[in-house]
């Protein structure tokens, strides 16, 4: 089987995918680290001052690397609000850190099943 030009470039598209994945599990070991760090040193999940400097940075690579920056803007909320909610749940599991200011209501209620 000849395999087409847009059959080899999706091949790469999928090498690329995983790499990202790879990045994305290493940061999320990073994400862990730092949730640890911060409940032992009784500070809160949140910290805006860094979330700006987080999304700065990769706007700043984007540029560097000719990337549009509405991807970075799409993108990187949505990480740092997976990461944040991902850290909440770790703080809530240990019990050690009250719930960041952040937090949304909904993240502290759960729902009582329906009783039948
Ligand atoms: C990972 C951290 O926790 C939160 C999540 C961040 C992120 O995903 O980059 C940045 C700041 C914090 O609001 C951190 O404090 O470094």
């Amino acid at each position: 089987m000849t395999r087409s030009p847009l059959d080899r470039v999706r091949q790469e598209i999928d090498t690329v995918d995983a790499a990202l994945v790879s990045l994305l599990a290493r940061r999320h070991r990073l994400v862990t680290r730092a949730a640890r760090l911060k409940s032992s040193s009784n500070l809160a999940v949140v910290d805006a001052n860094r979330q700006e400097a987080v999304l700065s940075n990769a706007r700043r690579s984007a540029e560097l690397h000719g990337l549009a920056i509405d991807l970075i803007d799409r993108i990187w909320p949505e990480m740092i609000d997976f990461w944040v909610t991902y850290q909440n749940s770790l703080s809530d599991q240990s019990g050690m850190l009250p719930p960041a200011s952040g937090t949304r209501l909904n993240q502290l209620v759960q729902p009582q099943e329906p009783h039948h």
